[in-house]
């Protein structure tokens, strides 16, 4: 079981060792190397995705990512930066399936952004679609435009889909609904955009094939509307690259913290990369305090879909629930009357708890 491991900047180090000595308790054989993505990368080599981290995620059965990213580098050229290091090893190794459970467990009720009645036993998954939409469109660029007889600069993005790839992850969204409670509702925008026109189009052919899984369709405003009215109307939920980014943070705060949310990158083989949903936070980068459990349940999804070692899963999934239940709390979950630990501190209680 190789793994390629990936710390990246900002809290990403912080975060990823917490993960990595949970993996190392398993009483499990791994093989992990560790490479440069992201602003690292950068500062190393000059490039975000370079050919080494390349060459290992492609030799690699897994990835394990942290973040990446940081002010430090928002002034690089578009192709320099941090994000094109991510963008380029999801398109590389073809992960189109985004998955990103947003489970609300009980002992974090009251840290929701909702009331506790509007949450509780809340267990969504949004299935993102990775390598496609206006993340990857051209043409795209800053260029200077003549506009009125004058020059002005002009920004661009393509939006786009084929219907293959809205097929493929149409498909995840099905299976995986079929495993759920049958219920899928695919997001778009189709009553402005032909892109998303045809993935409502290519989204109801499908539901032909899954007679047993109950499709709905949803505009995406409303979806984000519905999220924080009444969030448990969702099982499963299918939407593209962009809209899937903005409502993935959004389930986020359901759960209490974007610090909880874990994912998993997939492609046709459940070959898969596995990073937390939030960036590198470089607001609390280097102190100590950042949440490591999304790493940690990622972690987990990787034992579950590309390992298939479910029992081990559970076991770091158990050692979690465990940890709140023992009332241990980082700062973006912390309520009174619970125990504020650190980042390192969280780990140790994970630890202990497995
Ligand atoms: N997958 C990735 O690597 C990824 C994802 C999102 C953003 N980014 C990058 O990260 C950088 C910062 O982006 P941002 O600030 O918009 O989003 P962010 O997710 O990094 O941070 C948003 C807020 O959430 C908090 N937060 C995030 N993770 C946390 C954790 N584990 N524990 C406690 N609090 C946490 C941060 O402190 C911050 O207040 C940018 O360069 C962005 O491009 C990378
Ligand atoms: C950093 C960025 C490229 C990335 C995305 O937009 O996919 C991030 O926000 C995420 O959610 O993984
Ligand atoms: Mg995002």
């Amino acid at each position: 079981m190789k793994i390629c491991v990936l710390p990246g900047d900002g809290i990403g180090p912080e975060i990823m060792a917490e993960a990595v000595r949970v993996l190392r308790a398993l009483d499990l054989k791994f093989e992990m190397e560790e490479a440069l993505l992201g602003g690292s990368a950068v500062d190393a080599t000059g490039n975000p995705y370079p050919e080494a981290t390349s060459k290992l995620a492609r030799e690699a059965d897994a990835v394990l990512l942290g973040a990446v990213g940081g002010p430090k580098w928002d002034g690089l050229p578009r192709e320099q930066r941090p994000e094109r290091g991510l963008l380029g090893i999801r398109k590389e190794l073809g992960l189109f399936a985004n998955l990103r459970p947003a489970i609300l467990y009980p002992e974090l009720a009251n840290a929701s952004s909702l009331k506790p009645e509007i949450v509780a036993g809340l267990d969504i998954l949004i299935v993102r679609e990775l390598t496609g939409d206006i993340y990857f469109g051209q043409p795209r660029g800053i260029e200077m435009r003549e506009v009125n007889g004058k020059g002005e600069r002009y920004g661009f993005n393509t939006m786009h889909y084929t219907e293959s790839e809205i097929r493929r992850i149409g498909r995840v969204a099905f299976e995986a609904a079929r495993k759920r409670d049958k219920r899928l509702c695919s997001v778009d925008k189709m009553n402005v955009l032909e892109t998303t026109q045809l993935w409502r189009d290519v989204m109801s052919e499908l539901a032909a094939e899954y007679p047993d899984v109950e499709l709905s369709h949803m505009l995406v405003d409303n979806a984000a509307m519905q999220l924080v009215r009444a969030p448990k109307q969702f099982d499963v939920m299918v939407t593209g690259n962009m809209f899937g980014d903005i409502l993935s943070d959004e389930a986020s705060m359901l759960t209490g913290s974007i610090g909880m949310l874990p994912s998993a990158s997939l492609d046709e083989n459940n070959k898969g990369l596995y990073e937390p949903s939030h960036g590198s936070a470089p607001d609390i980068a280097g102190k100590g305090v950042a949440n490591p459990l999304a790493t940690i349940l990622s972690a987990a999804m990787m034992l579950r879909y590309t390992f298939a070692q479910e029992e081990a899963a559970q076991r770091v999934e158990g050692a979690v629930k465990k940890v709140l239940a023992q009332g241990f709390r980082t700062g973006d979950i912390f309520e009174p009357g619970t125990k504020k630990v650190g980042t390192r501190e969280m780990g140790d209680a994970v630890l202990a708890a497995l």
